[in-house]
């Protein structure tokens, strides 16, 4: 039999036979034990002595400094730390202007951080929890996961948990709704924790990447790193690196995701090497649309092809069979690519992948276009080749030759599953939702996720977008004729 306790009276409290009615009477009532008033008091102050002292541990400085103002108010009078917060005020002020990043660094990131745990998070976190099923109840006592650090950014926060011993991150994965609603966040995605048994919450308050980023700035040829061309932005802000050398890259997304803006920004990051002579692009365009605005320069730094009865085929067996070549001629000799004029690296750029591998009316070129491909994904990596292939269409039946692409963007797509075909297995659980992206393009076009290598969760970036009038400037500029400053 079990017990409950219920209220007969206010201070009174009853151990009754539990039961379901809740207007039942008592069956049976224990002797109601008073304690004198004193002794509750004397309880209550130790506990609130017991906090105050917890308190001034954990936060020893702005104990500290309070203390330090009651004494000199006290001794000299309450001019003098009122006079001293005025010029540390100053002085905090002083420092934002002379140099805002360290004063960023170093103040308003952990004010901020501090502030937002505290208010947003510890707050609400035992509610919020609970609601959501992440708690657990073991003979009538609460298990609570820990709330360990708070890093609060100006568009996300980074919330480190210890999750309750037993629990996975999938838990944790299917109540983000739960947790982004509770905290008053757009979207949480689940990172893994610096060890077992911990996850990084990601509250995302503000989309960083809302609005269109122009065109990036040309570099110098000498500071173009093929390992690490920037295309555009990650969510935290940082410029997001596409590599290129040593790897091959698939783009997937609906028509009108942005495509055409990821490879536009990859020709232009390299641009600079490609008149100096270490770079070729060769661009396959079936579309006939994206690439067909830079011929002239495909044509005077590489190839252009966009024939369908097979001039494109034929462009692809080409880049094979000299990429073969190279490799012959590199057996043994080298094991690290250099570009030199003798032999640049060669990035072939396919506007629609899908075309040549299935839609192509003739079963022949198909097979060819296939094969050709296969070659060069699966040998041309250390020999100096890239391909970057764009495809609308990312299931299975459309590309084969997905696996062949290390490195693969998803930008928007049209359904939930197509993610993880494109990005791999439990890409879309760890918040890679591509089908969410905006279809407006002002919002979301050249809006992606991208997995790097140095971490499995998917990053969200945003690609610059190179417009009609960038490409026309980058023409001019390569063929000659137009200051580099006015296209950067
Ligand atoms: N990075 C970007 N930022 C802002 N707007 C963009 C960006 N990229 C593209 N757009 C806008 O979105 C429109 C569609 O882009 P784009 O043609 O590149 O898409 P796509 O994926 O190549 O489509 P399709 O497969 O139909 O050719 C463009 O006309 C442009 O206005």
């Amino acid at each position: 039999m079990s017990w409950e306790f219920r209220k007969v009276k206010p201070g009174e409290n009853v151990a009754v036979e539990a039961q379901r009615d809740p207007f039942a009477a008592p069956k049976w009532a224990p002797p109601v034990w008073r304690m004198p008033e004193g002794l509750v008091l004397l309880v209550g102050l130790l506990r609130l002595l017991a906090r105050l002292l917890a308190f001034c541990v954990r936060h020893p400085i702005a104990v500290g400094a309070a203390a330090g103002a009651g004494w000199l108010g006290v001794r000299y009078g309450w001019h003098v730390p009122a006079l001293l917060a005025v010029l540390a005020g100053l002085g905090l002020a002083s420092w934002a202007v002379a140099d805002r990043p360290s004063f960023v660094r170093w103040v308003v990131r952990p004010v901020r951080s501090r502030w937002r745990g505290w208010w947003v998070y510890r707050r609400h976190w035992q509610p919020v929890l609970v609601t959501a099923g992440l708690t657990k109840m073991h003979r009538g006592r609460e298990y609570l996961p820990t709330l360990r650090t708070v890093v609060a950014g100006p568009t996300s926060d980074r919330v480190l948990v210890v999750m309750l011993k037993g629990q996975a991150p999938d838990v944790w994965e299917r109540a983000a709704a739960n947790l982004a609603h509770g905290f008053g966040a757009t979207l949480v995605r689940v990172r893994d924790g610096d060890r077992p048994g911990r996850v990084w919450l990601e509250f995302v308050r503000i989309d960083a990447l809302a609005s269109p980023l122009p065109a990036l700035p040309l570099l110098d040829a000498a500071a173009v790193d093929l390992r690490a061309v920037p295309v555009g932005r990650q969510e935290d802000g940082s410029p997001w690196r596409l590599r290129l050398l040593g790897t091959h890259v698939l783009i997937a997304g609906a028509t009108g995701s942005g495509k055409g803006s990821v490879l536009w920004s990859a020709v232009r990051g390299v641009l600079p090497l490609m008149v100096a002579g270490l770079v070729e692009v060769w661009a396959i365009d079936p579309k006939r649309m994206e690439l067909s605005y830079g011929r002239v320069l495909f044509e005077r730094f590489g190839r252009y092809s966009s024939d369908p009865s097979g001039g494109m085929v034929k462009l692809l067996e080409e880049a094979a069979s000299d990429m073969n070549a190279r490799a012959e001629e590199f057996a043994g000799l080298t094991r690290s690519f250099v570009p030199t004029v003798e032999h640049p690296f060669r990035l072939i750029i396919v506007d629609e992948l899908a075309f040549l591998t299935a839609y192509s009316p003739e079963r022949d070129l198909r097979k060819r276009a296939e094969s050709a491909l296969a070659v060069l994904t699966t040998q041309g990596r250390s020999v100096g080749y890239c391909v970057i292939g764009a495809q609308q269409d990312a299931r299975k039946e459309v590309n084969n030759l997905r696996n062949l692409f290390p490195d693969r963007i998803a930008l928007r797509l049209d359904e939930d599953e197509q993610v993880d075909m494109v990005l791999g297995d439990g890409a879309r659980d760890r918040g890679a939702l591509a089908d969410q992206i905006s279809s407006v393009p002002e919002i979301g076009a050249g809006v992606g996720f991208v997995r790097l290598e140095s971490c499995p969760d998917p990053v969200r970036v945003r690609a610059a977008y190179v417009s009609d009038a960038d490409i026309r400037a980058m023409v001019a500029w390569a063929t000659g004729g137009v200051d580099a400053r006015e296209v950067a």
